[in-house]
């Protein structure tokens, strides 16, 4: 028999799902009951003809078949699948969620969702008495935000190029708003307090946010806001585009987020709206453009822990990056809020011509992170196609993209541009200090100016915050430099990394052969490593991140990196970064440096140095630290010391981890040689056979031999250390053992020890440096 019911009203709509989510776990066991209330039941809604005169009172029935009824002693009544039916067939099926949302570094799905992820419908089978606080709250809030909106019209609407800013809101108005969202506050923070132990943050009361965002800071413990939040929320709240710089770790991320989530709160009536008729009329508010997939995983995780902490806030965040499925991230944006993407990846999605950059030409927010980068190298035809795409007249596909080169509309989306570094060049004209260069854009593409006109700021200057121009370093952050002979570059590595045991730490080098190397090195000498470079697979990279960063991680756990981890990457209680290769620019040096010392924290960077390397790092740190060289140079006179400090390493240190360094070192180039052999072998073999000739190894390598030029030796040294063999192998692998598995002794002698004087139970305790055995100084650093 079928079943009509008269639909729900929207406002009880909230109440029934609730029901119904608590119904689902009694619905699963439902078979062994046999019956299920009307809540379980999967209603379909009773299509309506589309020439019906009269259909007042037709509309939204809901009808269902294949079910019983019962009739309870009480009078009400149950319902049960028809007899032959399964009963799955009746129950309403869980929340849509196609689990497509970023969840974490995790390879594995299920367990470690991420918070966005867990705010997705599917996961929001909360706990009966949390979700009617959370009710109660939204109302609240809702009542709020309603009463602030009729105070304040945002500028977004209506931008003509010199008109700008959003109308400065008259003070009393600020002031009643301020008082409206202590008083939202009030409630909603108490609530949360009682539950999540949150922070008084009264300090970011000036900011006029939401009393969402206020209860999300709480539960993250952000007490303050940061200098380049305090400067740049309000800014990018009354509408301006805003040119960010601000030192590493000092919170730039959220500078620009949390603008955003408050546009998504503002806007949130209309989207869920919009989402209830149909996710394909949904647009995204914000792109956020990364140079890196893992910086853009990072925001992913950062704006989605704001998301899942600010109540009621179910903004979907889509993960676009190079080596995830293209299809699923296809998905994703289809219905996301905010799209945090690469550029390459980004524009391959956009460009399939399905009607994507239609859907992204209504941003609200366009954000550049680590600006520099993105607009001056490697992503500039991405980002050029990107910016062309967003700002092209007639909505279409990619075809009309070539038509597009009139001149282009100021845009309505703020534009949003950060980074703790920006050339002087660059910084300058963002700044709106020095003119563009004149002539036909086109003679000048290829170059950083093309891009940042391209970027089409809605604003004739758009407002710079700089709030550290005196120093690009973190305040926490220690420099130093150790000097060393060029070919003893190892073996002082090994001895820092010996004299700051439990110090998480982020070796950077110029190339990914050497982090290949360096992490086999330090295998071998059984240190906590891992590698990062851009050539390993996406899950592979997000696995090192995952285990070198995550909190249960070895505390001296070691990550030996290129470049691609210089930007952006958080990565908590990293204390100290090794700069094993001199970094090629001073912004490379400052973003590496900037992995620590992150967020208020104290970090060292140590930079290992060979001689002709000196001059390079003199130079390097002059332009870093040309104010505060300045200033020495004025008071102590010329000056051309290195302002960075110099750490001595005990040379007994050096000459005690001689030994296993070089026992390392054999068994790694011996593993790199047969490695290479093998590849080069494969390689070699199959173009034979593609040839149709024979191949003889041994024959190649005689002829490879005959050459006098250079490469030989090296050629010759690989060739010795691939033909180790495994007994050979095992020889010194036991011998490096048998090594390691002594303290490094620097000047105990035996009848030092049987003396008694040194207190072996602070030995036995693991008291001091245990590396060590005798007296070591610290660095002092
Ligand atoms: N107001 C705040 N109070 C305390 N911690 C904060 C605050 N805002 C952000 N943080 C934390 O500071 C850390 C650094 O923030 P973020 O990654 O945004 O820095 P950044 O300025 O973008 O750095 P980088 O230039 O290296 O990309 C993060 O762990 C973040 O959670």
């Amino acid at each position: 028999m079928g079943q009509k019911r008269a639909r729900e009203p929207k406002a009880q709509a909230a109440e029934a799902n609730k029901r119904k989510k608590a119904a689902k776990s009694d619905a699963a066991s439902s078979d062994d009951y046999g019956s299920l209330g009307v809540d379980d039941l999967n209603w379909k809604e009773v299509a309506m003809p589309d020439r019906m005169d009269d259909a007042e009172g037709f509309f939204g029935l809901e009808e269902i078949e294949g079910v019983d009824i019962i009739k309870q002693n009480d009078g009400g009544v149950q319902f049960k699948a028809k007899a032959g039916k399964p009963t799955k067939s009746i129950i309403k099926p869980p929340s849509e969620d196609d689990g497509d949302e970023w969840a974490g570094f995790s390879d594995e799905d299920s367990a470690k969702k991420s918070p966005a992820t867990e705010k997705s419908p599917a996961a929001t089978e909360v706990k009966e008495d949390k979700k009617s606080k959370k009710d109660k709250k939204k109302e609240q809030n809702k009542a709020k935000k309603e009463e602030q909106n009729s105070k304040e019209q945002k500028p977004k609407e209506q931008k003509p190029k010199e008109q700008k800013p959003k109308e400065q809101k008259p003070k009393e108005s600020k002031a009643a708003q301020s008082q409206s969202i202590k008083a939202g506050l009030s409630f909603a923070a108490l609530d949360d307090v009682e539950e999540d132990d949150g922070v008084d943050v009264s300090a970011w009361d000036g900011l006029n946010l939401s009393p969402e965002t206020f209860t999300a800071l709480s539960k993250m413990k952000f007490s303050s806001p940061s200098a380049i939040q305090k400067a740049s929320i309000p800014a990018i709240l009354d509408g301006h585009d805003v040119v960010g710089k601000a030192s590493t770790g000092s919170g730039k991320t959220l500078a620009f987020s949390i603008p955003i989530i408050e546009h998504y709160l503002d806007q949130r009536g209309k989207q869920e709206e919009q989402s209830d008729k149909s996710d394909k009329n949904k647009s995204p508010i914000a792109l956020i453009l990364s140079p890196t997939r893992e910086l853009a995983h990072q925001l992913g995780k950062h704006i989605g822990e704001l998301i899942a902490n600010s109540p009621d806030t179910n903004a979907r965040v889509a993960l676009i990056t190079g080596g995830m499925s293209i299809q699923k991230q296809q998905r994703q944006l289809a219905t996301a809020d905010i799209v945090i993407g690469t550029p390459g990846r980004v524009w391959e999605i956009l460009s399939t011509g399905t009607g994507l950059i239609r859907k992204m030409q209504k941003i609200q927010f366009l954000v550049v992170d680590e600006a520099d980068r993105l607009l001056s190298e490697g992503h500039f035809k991405e980002m050029e196609d990107i910016l062309n795409a967003l700002d092209k007249h007639q909505a279409g596909d990619i075809a009309d993209m070539d038509q597009e080169e009139e001149e282009e509309e100021p845009s309505n989306r703020q534009t949003l541009v950060f980074s703790a570094t920006f050339h002087k060049d660059l910084q300058q004209k963002l700044a709106g200090k020095s003119r563009w260069a004149s002539g036909d854009m086109l003679d000048n593409k290829e170059s950083m100016e093309y891009l940042l006109k391209k970027l089409n700021f809605r604003e004739e200057k758009p407002k710079f915050i700089d709030v550290n121009p005196e120093s690009q370093m973190a305040i926490g952050l220690k420099e130093g430099i150790v000097e060393c002979p060029a070919m003893e570059k190892d073996v002082y590595l090994y001895s820092v990394l010996l004299y700051y045991p439990k110090h998480r730490t982020l070796i950077f080098t110029n190339s990914i052969s050497a982090v290949r190397r360096i992490t086999q090195l330090l295998q071998a000498l059984q240190l906590p490593v891992f590698a990062l470079h851009s050539n390993m697979a996406q899950k592979a990279r997000l696995r090192s991140i995952e285990r070198f960063s995550s909190p249960t991680a070895n505390p001296s756990s070691i990550l030996v990196a290129t470049d691609v981890a210089a930007r952006g990457l958080d990565i908590k209680g990293v204390n100290c970064i090794i700069h094993y290769h001199v970094p090629r620019t001073a912004d490379a040096y400052v973003h590496r440096s900037g992995r620590t010392a992150r967020a208020g924290e104290s970090g060292k960077s140590i930079l290992i140095c060979a001689p002709d390397e000196v001059v390079g790092v003199a130079r390097l740190a002059g332009k870093i630290h040309s104010k505060k060289a300045k200033k020495a140079d004025d008071s102590d006179g010329p000056s051309k010391k290195i302002p960075l400090e110099s750490l001595d390493i005990d040379r007994r240190v050096v000459a005690r981890l001689r030994p296993r360094m070089s026992l390392a070192k054999r068994i790694t180039d011996s593993t790199i040689a047969k490695e290479k052999v093998n590849t080069e072998d494969n390689w070699l073999r199959a173009a034979a056979d593609d040839l149709g000739v024979e191949y003889d190894s041994d024959e190649f390598d005689q002829s490879k031999g005959r050459g006098r030029g250079r490469g030989g030796g090296r050629e010759r040294r690989e060739k010795e250390a691939s033909e180790l063999s495994k007994g050979e192998m095992a020889g010194l692998r036991a011998e490096l053992k048998q090594l390691l598995s002594q303290r490094v002794n620097i000047g105990v002698s035996e009848k030092y020890l049987t003396a008694g004087r040194i207190d072996i139970d602070a030995l036995l305790r693991g008291e001091g440096n245990d590396a060590f055995l005798g007296h070591l100084d610290p660095l002092t650093f």
